[in-house]
């Protein structure tokens, strides 16, 4: 379960250029939930994940997982409970290294230091498992370097080996921005396969309106550093790319009106 409390955050305060990135933004995620946060540029999108993951630290507020408060936890301590993975599909992996090299070095960082290293019977066919959860055929391509995979399937590898050390919290930043729609399509549902048999707490950033309407049990539309909105059950299974579109606009309007 991932807590939000009354997180706040200003950066160069008291200064011309002032921005409140965060203005009391307040999210519960119950364990197991999927949500898709979506929200204009600037919304605050990014500094939320920045305050959960620890490179951001907030004015004030706090943020708890599974009832640990973690406020002033050490990213390098929040790396074992929380998972992220970015848009950048070579960030995640080493290029010149195998697939089941990259899954050993995941391994590797996200368990006690005591673990032997080796690529053995047993690893192999715990890793070719969970692999095949990805549904792309990875658990076959074992001693392929990365760098010869697909952009799609490199992020999916990336996926995977940020989930290995079964994390309280899985944060997805736009993890599919960087790629062509139909990649990103495939990226999506090798996502929501693993988020499925993990079962993994889930907070995806991202400006695609489909993949909101279509992923997810709950769509949080962020602005001006808070929750503006939130769907979820029946009203978010009937909801359209259009109707999120709009409450966007409703925004815009009232922009406008006022200025
Ligand atoms: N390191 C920083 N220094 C100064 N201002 C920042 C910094 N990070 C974010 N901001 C400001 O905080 C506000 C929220 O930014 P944030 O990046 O969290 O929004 P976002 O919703 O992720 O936007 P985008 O969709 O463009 O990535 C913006 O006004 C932004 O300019």
């Amino acid at each position: 379960m991932l807590e939000i409390r009354a997180a706040r955050k200003t950066f160069y305060r008291g200064q011309p250029d002032e921005k409140v990135a965060l203005n009391g933004l307040d999210l519960t995620l119950a364990t197991g939930e999927f949500a898709v946060v979506i929200g204009s540029n600037g919304a605050g999108k990014s500094s939320m994940l920045n305050a959960v993951s620890g490179s951001l630290a907030l004015d004030s507020g706090s943020i708890v997982i599974n009832g640990d408060d973690i406020t002033a936890m050490p990213v390098h301590k929040r790396a074992a409970r929380i998972a992220r993975v970015f848009q950048d599909p070579m960030l995640g992996t080493a290029a010149s290294m195998t697939v089941a090299e990259n899954m050993l070095l995941a391994d590797l960082r996200s368990r006690r230091r005591t673990l032997r290293p080796g690529l053995n019977a047993k690893r192999l066919s715990t890793y070719r498992e969970r692999l095949s959860i990805l549904g792309l055929g990875l658990e076959d391509r074992l001693d392929t370097r990365v760098e010869l995979l697909s952009g799609g399937q490199r992020q999916s590898l990336s996926l995977i080996m940020a989930v290995g050390g079964s994390p309280d919290l899985l944060l997805l930043d736009e993890h599919t921005a960087a790629l062509d729609p139909r990649t990103a399509d495939i990226v999506m549902s090798a996502t929501v396969r693993a988020v499925e048999a993990l079962k993994l707490t889930t907070l995806m950033v991202t400006h695609n309106m489909q993949h909101a309407v279509d992923y997810g049990h709950r769509v949080v539309m962020l602005d001006s550093g808070h929750v503006h909105l939130e769907i979820g059950g029946d009203e978010k299974a009937d909801i359209t790319v259009s109707d999120l579109i709009g409450h966007f606009a409703t925004k815009t309007d009232r922009m406008l009106l006022a200025s």
